[in-house]
């Protein structure tokens, strides 16, 4: 295929040019007039890929187009003419397969020395142009000395000398006739010298060898490439040389950009620490508040900040100190009061004892006719010393237990740590109502399967909520999580009246475990706000509470909701004889055995705060 396309190249120049043998004159993409390869079309060089060559047949190609050609029977066929030219094989890079070998033979044809003499003429008439003064005059930049004069700058370079002259030397050695035909070119487009090969002085470096053994060594004329590495891998010198350069001017590029990055974000950082530490900053107007810097104004900001929160606290503290003085007012008021009762009972009885040790001195009948009186006064002193003697059962405690809230409240009494659990059917709202009362926000809620819990501190109460999941078969789990459960809220869904009775099952079957006996409970009908919420009487009387809690049916104060109390009728549940509603001791802890109906879960926080 490679073949063909290389032969139809050649045949479709051939029909536009009469002579095959005459290479192209053109007008190169810079403008100069350039003698072409017919094949590939690239101008021919006074050396590497680009030398033109001879065939047998006396067409000339450029050597890259040469190596190119395929070999049969160890010749190359003309592309123009298809005449055979006999070359020896070797192996090439560029070619892949055997059929491709190229011919080392093509180093061996002849250069077009005609061709070489015509290009070296056109490229003198390209480089007069090229002496001009103000090109000449840059060249002194390069700071080479004149190689006949060292106190002259070299300008120019005479590719025949192989010497570096300044202008007037230049004039001054090049004067005869002969000398005068030397090129001459501006010393910058000084062609590179090729290396001379170590083992053959003689000849340039042409290839290098690409094989990885011969790295230390890689350099080669045409014969270390033919004898010392036969059948390398190997380039021409100045394409592997080119493509070095590429590859490194493709890396210094990059490290220029990123330098320039660097650069820029040095910049940035140099900006920002300058705004940072105060002053003009760049992207700052002069007449901004700038000058004092944003560290400045974040610590102007860090003691507003405490400043508030010290006159907050300052605030907090002083309310904290008015609760706590007239505790201590109350306290003390108190104590006053038991010290004069006691002073008071103490002159009684001293003043009966005294009469008393009199009268029996006196005779019988004033004996008689005083004891009435006496009596009297003892009877009194008497019932005086049951009442102190209850109150200093009490145990007067000089401590003074005290709590804060989060928001820095002071509260004044015992910690009360209390264990809620919260029951009722599936879909009833437990897991919303939890959420509510941890961080007052209804968060989307899914089926659940085990429980949650959940910490919650009001005051000196700390509640420790237990979510057990509601569904039909988890329902024999909720007895685990009966044994020391203070209190239960079982959360009604007042829209599901279909579901009531069954509710009310699970709420009878409550009553009667053994591990509630002393517990608390709040009934909540949940989802009050929905427009076919049930409302309270309903309700009641749906779930049959009348009857379950023995009549003790009532509303918690802090709800204002209708209260009502009933007479407990006595039969009924089993296990609700005694109603511990009416403990005041227990009552004061938290909700009692008594029903509160609240239409807002938000109402269950505040019964649970105002509860104590
Ligand atoms: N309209 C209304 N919907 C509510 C209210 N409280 C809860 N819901 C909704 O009722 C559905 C069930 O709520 P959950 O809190 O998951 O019910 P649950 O009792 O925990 O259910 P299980 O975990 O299955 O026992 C959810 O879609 C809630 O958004 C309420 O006060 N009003
Ligand atoms: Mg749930």
């Amino acid at each position: 295929m490679a073949e063909e396309a290389l032969m139809s190249a050649a045949l479709a120049r051939s029909q536009s040019f009469h002579t095959f043998n005459t290479p192209q004159i053109t007008a190169s993409k810079c403008g100069n007039n350039q003698l072409e390869c017919r094949v590939c079309e690239d101008g021919f060089s006074l050396g590497g890929d680009k030398v033109p060559r001879l065939l047998f047949c006396g067409h000339t190609l450029c050597h890259a187009c040469l190596l190119r050609l395929p070999t049969h029977d160890n010749n190359i066929h003309c592309p123009f003419d298809r005449q055979p030219t006999p070359i020896s094989e070797c192996w090439c890079p560029t070619h892949t397969s055997d059929s491709y070998l190229c011919a080392s033979g093509v180093w061996g044809l002849k250069k077009n020395f005609a061709l070489l003499e015509l290009l070296e003429r056109l490229s003198l008439s390209r480089s007069n142009t090229a002496l001009l003064p103000e090109v000449l005059i840059k060249q002194r930049e390069l700071g080479i000395s004149c190689d006949e004069d060292e106190d002259h700058l070299a300008v120019l370079y005479c590719t025949v000398c192989a010497s570096h002259l300044c202008l007037e030397c230049s004039e001054r050695t090049h004067a005869t006739r002969t000398l005068h035909k030397h090129k001459r070119i501006p010393l910058s487009e000084k062609p590179r010298e090729k290396p001379r090969c170590v083992d053959h002085s003689f000849h340039p470096v042409e290839f290098v060898c690409l094989e990885e053994e011969c790295q230390a060594a890689p350099l080669m004329c045409f014969i270390c490439k033919d004898y010392k590495h036969t059948k390398h891998k190997h380039m021409l010198l100045e394409q592997e040389a080119e493509r070095i350069r590429t590859t490194i001017s493709a890396a210094l590029q990059h490290i220029k950009r990123v330098a320039q990055e660097l650069t820029d974000s040095a910049h940035k950082l140099e900006g920002v620490a300058r705004q940072l530490e105060g002053g003009p900053g760049d992207n700052l107007p002069s007449d901004s508040d700038s000058s004092r810097g944003t560290a400045e104004e974040a610590r102007v900001r860090v003691s507003q900040y405490f400043a508030q929160l010290r006159e907050q606290l300052n605030r907090q503290e002083s309310q904290a100190m008015t609760a706590l003085d007239a505790h201590v007012r109350e306290r003390l008021c108190s104590i006053r009061q038991q010290q004069e009762d006691l002073a008071t009972l103490l002159s009684q009885m001293v003043a009966v004892v005294v009469d008393g040790e009199r009268a029996v001195q006196h005779d019988d009948g004033r004996l008689i006719m005083a004891f009435r009186d006496l009596s009297a006064r003892m009877a009194h002193v008497t019932s005086q010393e049951q009442q102190l003697a209850q109150l200093l059962a009490l145990a007067p405690d000089p401590a003074i237990p005290i709590t804060f809230t989060k928001d820095n409240r002071i509260h004044i009494g015992a910690r009360i740590e209390m264990r809620v659990v919260t029951l009722g059917l599936d879909g009833a709202g437990k897991t919303s109502i939890l959420f509510k009362l941890k961080q007052d926000e209804f968060v989307s809620t899914i089926p659940t399967i085990g429980f949650n819990v959940e910490t919650i501190e009001y005051k000196n109460f700390k509640f420790t909520v237990w979510d057990v999941g509601g569904q039909l078969k988890l329902r024999p789990l909720w007895r685990h999580y009966y044994f020391n459960t203070q209190a239960v809220i079982f959360v009604v869904d007042a829209t599901d009246v279909e579901r009531l009775p069954e509710a009310q099952t699970e709420l009878t079957k409550l009553m009667t475990e053994r591990e509630l006996k002393d517990a608390s409970l709040l009934i909540f009908a949940n989802k009050e706000n929905s427009e076919h919420a049930l409302g309270m009487p309903a309700l009641t009387d749906s779930l049959g509470l009348h009857k379950l809690c023995l009549g003790t049916l009532m509303a918690h104060p802090t709800l204002r909701r209708p209260v009502w109390h009933g007479s407990p009728p006595r039969a009924g549940l089993a296990g609700s004889a005694t109603c511990p509603f009416r403990s005041p001791q227990l009552c004061r802890l938290i909700i009692q055995r008594c029903f509160f109906l609240s239409p807002k879960c938000s109402e269950v926080v505040e019964v649970l705060r105002c509860v104590g």
